[in-house]
């Protein structure tokens, strides 16, 4: 039998949490200078970006890459909300942590998700359509919807991930909104 969702999450996470420190911190380099690259990331001006937990991709160097640029963390949905916010962020030290224990920058200004010009997206895994399989609440498939409805329309959605999470084909259900593009630290992906 092939391997479900909820199989396939479990699998991909302990992987990602097994890279060691110095794994992590050159995975996240070199993804950044692959990032580096794409003129759309050269362009993009608004920039969400999230804060790693659990063995993911660490792209938080960006922003001293690009000090010019404006990044954004995403904020969790609050009642009756179904969308993740993004509030901007500066480097500065972040005291509130979310109920999952992932800091946001409660304080900053905000910025709709529909009209950030690129977001990197955390997952636990992807294929090479650009398939993307999250944690399992849906967030980031909801809060970019709009984009199945206005084929073409922004932000561009970059997934953002160790290599090891890549697998041939994941399953895809109607709500999952595809990944433009991936980044790891061996390649970029061209999804559509
Ligand atoms: N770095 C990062 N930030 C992110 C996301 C993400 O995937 N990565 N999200 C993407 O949507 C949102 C948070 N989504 C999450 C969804 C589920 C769990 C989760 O199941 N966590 C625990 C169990 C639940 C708990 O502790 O209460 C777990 O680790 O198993 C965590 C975050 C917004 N911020
Ligand atoms: N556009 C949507 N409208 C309504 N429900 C949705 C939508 N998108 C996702 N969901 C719900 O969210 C649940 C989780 O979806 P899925 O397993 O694809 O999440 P994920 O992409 O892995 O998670 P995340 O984006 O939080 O990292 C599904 O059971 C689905 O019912």
């Amino acid at each position: 039998m092939s391997e479900n969702k909820t199989q396939l999450r479990w699998r991909m996470r302990a992987g990602r949490r097994q890279l060691s420190a110095y794994q992590q911190r050159l995975h996240g380099r070199s993804a950044i200078t692959l990032l580096n690259r794409i003129p759309q990331m050269k362009r993009a001006l608004h920039i969400g970006i999230y804060w790693p937990m659990d063995g993911e991709l660490d792209v938080r160097p960006l922003l001293q890459r690009f000090p010019k640029k404006h990044f954004y963390l995403p904020i969790l949905p609050v009642e009756p909300h179904p969308h993740l916010g993004f509030k901007q962020w500066n480097g500065s030290p972040l005291p509130f942590r979310n109920r999952f224990d992932i800091p946001e920058p409660v304080r900053s200004p905000s910025r709709a998700a529909g009209i950030l010009d690129l977001v990197l997206v955390p997952l636990v895994a992807f294929d090479p359509n650009g398939a993307r399989l999250g944690m399992g609440a849906g967030f980031y498939d909801r809060t970019f919807e709009h984009k199945q409805l206005l084929p073409g329309s922004g932000p561009l959605l970059i997934g953002a991930a160790h290599q090891l999470q890549c697998v041939d084909q994941l399953p895809t259900d109607n709500w999952d909104i595809p990944l433009d593009m991936v980044v790891t630290e061996k390649r970029i992906y061209r999804c559509r």
